[in-house]
């Protein structure tokens, strides 16, 4: 008796956020890290099932580095990582797109119809909603750094979206947009969820990867943050706190909450209803950050 009272009591907690949440956009970004793990993603693609049914509007964006380097490996061609992009030739642009879109996007809309939602992956193979420019990144001498067909995401095409949610299905969106004259280009994932979060003034930007969130120590999770503003994000990647892979998840949140999103989380993946936890409970277990 005690543990069903229990269970009603986490319904009733979860029913004030049900009730903010409808009809606003969450753009979720699972990272390639995450995406190794498959029943951990199966796990991840129901909360996003729950999340579509009881209102809200998920968008799901995901990345696949690891995979777009193993069929890389497989095809005979090294990875060369500038600047934390991952340098584009044509070669590489072809393998890349064809991960990221023919293969994780397929894949993931095929997994949430398999349990019973609609899906629907978007991108230049089917309908694109990313469109984007070439990035040119500069040097401390001023001289450009070339990146290849490395590009960010400039514009989003927002009623397609809102058609796409209101037929009920879940948007899947590979990091690749197109520029104006329909080429290919290739947009580090973080960066492409951020600049839709932003584009759409969405409720959250959350970033599913393979930490519980931002540790102090990186290598202690004892040291887990579960609360932090933009000030001291800041401070953070200056001192060296947060690096690596954390860098372009942090500085892609700030760029968000500058320009409207409401919060943005980090989760871990693979720990079973992470994202319900974070978003429908009163006290999250990533970290999140505010403005
Ligand atoms: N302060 C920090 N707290 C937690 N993780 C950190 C921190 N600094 C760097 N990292 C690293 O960032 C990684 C996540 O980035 P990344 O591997 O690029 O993930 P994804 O594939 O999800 O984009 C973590 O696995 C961790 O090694
Ligand atoms: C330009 C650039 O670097 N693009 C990334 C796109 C995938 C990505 O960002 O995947 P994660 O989220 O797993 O890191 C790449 O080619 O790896």
């Amino acid at each position: 008796m005690e543990d069903a009272v229990r269970k009603a009591a986490v319904l009733i907690e979860a029913l004030s956020w049900i009730r903010r949440f409808r009809g606003r956009y969450v753009v979720i970004k699972l990272g390639g890290s995450a995406l190794e793990e498959e029943a951990a993603v199966k796990s991840f693609l129901t909360d996003v099932i729950f999340m579509r049914t009881v209102g809200m509007h998920p968008i799901l964006v995901h990345g696949g580095g690891k995979a777009i380097s193993q069929a890389m490996n497989s095809a005979g061609i090294e990875s060369r990582f500038v600047h934390g992009r991952r340098y584009t030739d044509e070669k590489t642009l072809e393998i890349a797109t064809n991960v990221l879109a023919n293969q994780i996007s397929e894949s993931l809309a095929q997994e949430i119809k398999s349990q019973g939602a609609k899906a629907e992956p978007l991108h230049f193979g089917t309908r694109n909603c990313l469109q984007g420019e070439q990035l040119t990144l500069q040097a401390e001498d001023g001289s450009s750094i070339d990146l290849g067909r490395v590009g960010y995401v400039t514009d989003v095409d927002e009623s397609l979206l809102a058609e796409v949610c209101e037929s009920d299905a879940i948007p899947v969106i590979p990091s690749v947009a197109l520029d104006k004259s329909g080429q290919k280009l290739n947009v580090n994932a973080d960066t492409a969820a951020a600049a839709l979060a932003r584009i759409l003034k969405a409720e959250k930007l959350v970033f599913l990867s393979d930490v519980p969130g931002i540790f102090l120590d990186k290598n202690d999770p004892q040291t887990l943050v579960s609360h932090l503003e933009t000030e001291r994000c800041r401070s953070l990647i200056a001192d060296g706190t947060i690096d690596s892979g954390m860098v372009p998840k942090v500085d892609a949140a700030l760029e968000a909450l500058a320009s409207g999103v409401g919060k943005v989380h980090i989760v871990d993946a693979r720990l079973p209803h992470s994202i319900l936890l974070e978003i429908y409970s009163d006290k999250g277990i990533g970290t999140e950050i505010v403005k």
